[in-house]
């Protein structure tokens, strides 16, 4: 059974402060345990305990190191470390995606290349140890859907290895492009490894979207400001009741055949998600046409006016769906000298698709004069080359294509 979730991150995001959410909303401890040690085996104790936040009671989870650890870990041996451990791959691939974000956000904010980065307190084997207690908490609850909304970042300094920063610290600021965020109060609130973790694994939702709420969680980080809980909330649960999409149907013989193509194009203009045709033999071996519209809840009634509208018929038929679809975002490769758009969907953390949209491909065929198979060929070959690939990381990726 998949389910989604929604964090509350209005109140900041830490590592620990997120995975003590997902504990308290039932991720079990001993599998959290279990994934740190397959990574750091012997290393660190992970310890929750219940406290009160501006008064509320919250779970805090401290991540106790045994020996003294000063990191300052390259980014390729963590790679390694991270890649070679026991974890599911899902877990894996996730903890990855989370490290390879950190590691984009250093080397950007320090201007060195990827490969020459060196993690600080990020490194260190509790943050480890909340990156992977969180990846494994997720798929301990079953976790498909991640969504996020607005992110307080904190404002005035705070130090850090690297000194006596601004708030939010430049690595947030990196992390954070692209995402609602507010200041939200004083302090460091976000933290570049919470960050991390909401911009690679969560969507973005502004608002609680619709869910059968199950449990919430409740993270505490590690001060009690008065007046403001310092506590992450994780919102656990499964489909709302409301369907997701409805189809719309109806089965019609006496339409002129040159008149669909307009109806399935007007039906898209008023915001249908998809709309099609299925060929059928009716009564009296007639040929006819189902037509269908997969319809959003808020277009229902928008889309059921136009069918009658523009088609002939004199009932529609309608049932619920459930969706499940993949988060998408764009980035782009160097195709025949030319940056085309590349869509990525993606979930959990890695990719599952990644093409250029037939917009996009066409009208680098036309510049080039070439067959737009040439151009999809050597958009998939780029693609390749780029890394994206099924199972791969999720890169950095813009909401909407470029203009
Ligand atoms: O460890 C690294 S690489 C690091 C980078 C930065 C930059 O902004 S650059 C900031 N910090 C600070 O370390 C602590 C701990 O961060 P966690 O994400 O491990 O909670 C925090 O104050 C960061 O601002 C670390
Ligand atoms: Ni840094």
């Amino acid at each position: 059974m998949s389910r989604s979730a929604w964090v509350d991150a209005s109140g900041g995001v830490a590592g620990d402060m997120l995975l003590a959410a997902l504990l308290d909303a039932g991720a079990s401890l001993e599998a959290v345990r279990a994934a740190v040690e397959e990574v750091i085996p012997g290393e660190v104790r992970i310890v929750p305990e219940q406290v009160t936040r501006a008064g509320l009671r919250a779970l805090r989870v401290r991540v106790l190191s045994a020996a003294d650890d000063h990191p300052h870990r390259a980014w390729p041996g963590l790679r390694a470390l991270l890649t070679g451990a026991g974890l599911p791959g899902q877990v894996r691939d996730r903890v990855l995606s989370v490290f390879t974000r950190l590691a984009e956000a250093e080397a950007r904010v320090h201007g060195v290349p990827i490969e020459e980065v060196h993690f600080h307190e990020v490194g260190s084997w509790d943050s480890i140890a909340d990156v992977v207690g969180v990846c494994s908490a997720l798929h301990d609850l079953a976790v498909t859907d991640l969504a996020a909304g607005p992110v307080a970042l904190g404002s005035g300094r705070v130090s850090t290895a690297h000194g006596l920063l601004p708030v939010p610290v430049p690595a947030v600021a990196e992390l954070a492009a692209g995402r609602r965020v507010l200041a939200g109060g004083e302090g460091e609130l976000a933290t570049p490894t919470g960050m991390a973790l909401l911009t690679a694994l969560a969507r973005e939702r502004p608002r609680l979207p619709p869910m059968r709420l199950e449990r919430t969680g409740v993270g505490a980080g590690s001060r009690d400001t008065p007046g403001r809980p310092n506590t992450v909330r994780v919102f656990l649960g499964g489909p709302a009741e409301e369907a997701e999409a409805l189809v719309l149907e109806t089965n019609v013989d006496d339409l002129d055949p040159r008149a669909w193509p307009d109806v399935l194009a007007s039906l898209l203009r008023e915001g249908a998600l998809d709309a099609w045709l299925v060929p059928i033999l009716m009564k009296k071996g007639r040929p006819a046409h189902t037509l269908c519209v997969l319809a959003p809840p808020a277009r229902a009634e928008a889309l059921r006016a136009e069918v009658f509208r523009s088609t002939s018929t004199l009932g529609i038929r309608e049932r619920r769906v459930g969706r499940t679809v993949l988060d998408r975002g764009w980035t782009d490769a160097d195709v025949l000298g030319t940056r085309l758009p590349i869509k990525i969907g993606h979930r959990g953390g890695v990719i599952v698709q990644a093409t250029p949209e037939y917009g996009h491909a066409a009208r680098l065929a036309a510049a080039g004069g070439l067959p737009l198979r040439a151009v999809l060929a050597a958009a998939a070959a780029a693609a390749h080359a780029a890394g994206l690939l099924p199972g791969a990381p999720v890169p950095r990726l813009a909401p909407d294509p470029p203009a």
